[in-house]
């Protein structure tokens, strides 16, 4: 007996307790393909009748580091990564729910940034571990996600685990994630002026829920963290990396080391003679975003949840707590980046790229994106002990798309 059981029980004397609580949990598995690591998400739902939406009970999380698209020229070691984090779903899931338990993985930017052949032979490779598996394998189950599904389903997750997307007044807020290799900005427009100033192709209207969303997304690809690294140091999309050594102001001057990303080699170092710090540094990392994103003017005033990257580094430099998160302003972000840049020695223990990674996020929401100082950031990993990620989003689309919910 589940503690679910014990818990209906609990209102319900056992001979009249309506609902079968076993025979009403059914399961999702969804994979996030991320261009920094691999995850699973096991997602365990409760149908307490079935007039009702079902209920989210519980997540299963795992990751596994390289992403896929480390493994460009050998997709059946890619695919091995990815069976070893299958077998943990055998493992959580009950062998009589297998074969009704869809499995899904969606890639995105590092397979988007690989050739279309490389990408595909790492897809096959992948699908025909899921086909060997004893879960439901719908059509089209692996695949490489658009970049507006990616914005509009991390803002389904945030704005369904807070609870704005249930009851009467939604007051929903707007998302912002910072991958390896892309970055999501989505929003729900509340002025008309937004909807007549923004380009088509950020618009994008969204069935969840019994309701329709007209959201404003855009994923910008080489704007995530890892692949703004290179565009400062200069090494995006250069033919011949080998033998080059790519330096920059942002980091410790003395510094010479190699970083693998996407399965290239670059060799990268510090400023041995030039400058170094936190001024020439936002002057490098400025010429990365500056002009290239759009602003909605909308968004100067609003607060947004941000997580993955924006939330690690802010982990990294103390700004929030790891298993609490918190409330920044930009202006937080700046500081905290001159602090670091301004003291290299003092934080060379922590990653090299610290200073450089800090300055990116403040250019990034200040040129980039036309935030204010003040503007707020809740800063989330976890809401109610699920992860902020759009794989929940994508599990609802999916078993929505399977006729399992409605
Ligand atoms: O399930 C999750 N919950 C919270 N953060 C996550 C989750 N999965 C990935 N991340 C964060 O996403 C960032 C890595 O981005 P990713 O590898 O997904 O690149 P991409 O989105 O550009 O493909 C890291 O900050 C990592 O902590
Ligand atoms: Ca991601």
């Amino acid at each position: 007996h589940s503690n679910r059981e014990m818990w209906f029980k609990h209102f319900f004397p056992p001979n009249v307790c309506p609902i079968d609580a076993k025979a009403n949990t059914f399961y999702g598995i969804m994979f996030d393909a991320g261009s920094t690591g691999t995850r699973i998400h096991i997602y365990t739902f409760v149908q307490k009748s079935p007039e009702n939406l079902p209920e989210l009970e519980g997540e299963i999380f795992e990751s596994v580091k390289p992403g896929l698209s480390a493994y460009a020229d050998q997709p059946e070691k890619g695919a091995e990564s990815v069976k070893r984090l299958l077998d943990m779903a055998i493992e959580a899931v009950p062998p009589h729910l297998w074969k009704k338990t869809p499995v899904v993985l969606k890639a995105t930017a590092g397979l988007r940034l690989l050739s279309e052949e490389k990408a595909q032979a790492l897809l096959l490779e992948v699908r025909e571990v899921f086909e060997e598996s004893p879960f439901l394998v719908p059509e089209d189950s692996v695949s490489i996600m658009d970049g507006s599904y990616e914005g509009i389903l991390a803002w389904i997750t945030v704005n369904f685990l807070t609870g704005q997307l249930s009851g009467q007044n939604q007051h929903t807020v707007g998302t912002l994630d910072l991958g390896g290799a892309s970055t999501q900005i989505t929003f729900l427009p509340r002025f008309e002026e937004t909807l007549k100033e923004t380009p088509g192709d950020f618009l994008t209207s969204f069935e969840m829920f019994n309701s329709t969303y007209k959201l404003y997304t855009h994923s910008y690809l080489g704007f995530g963290l890892k692949a703004a690294r290179l565009a400062t140091l200069g090494a995006l999309n250069v033919e011949a990396v080998d033998g080059q050594m790519f330096r920059s102001s942002c980091l410790p001057k003395q510094l010479e080391a190699e970083w693998h990303f996407g399965g290239v080699k670059y060799q990268y170092g510090g400023n041995k003679e030039g400058e170094t710090g936190f001024k020439p540094c936002y002057l490098e990392v400025l010429k990365v975003v500056k002009g290239k994103l759009h602003q909605p003017d909308e968004i100067r005033g609003s607060s947004f949840y941000a997580f993955s990257y924006y939330y690690d580094r802010a982990v990294d430099t103390n700004l929030i707590d790891y298993e609490q998160g918190g409330v920044l302003e930009v202006k937080d972000f700046e500081r905290k980046a001159k602090e670091v840049c301004d003291n290299m020695e003092r934080y060379n223990s922590a990653s090299p790229f610290l200073c450089m990674d800090l300055t990116y996020i403040t250019a990034l929401l200040k040129e980039g994106f036309g935030f204010r100082d003040n503007t707020l950031l809740q800063l989330t990993k976890k809401v109610n002990n699920i992860e902020t990620s759009w794989t929940l989003g994508a599990t609802f689309h999916l078993l929505q798309s399977l006729g399992i919910t409605h």
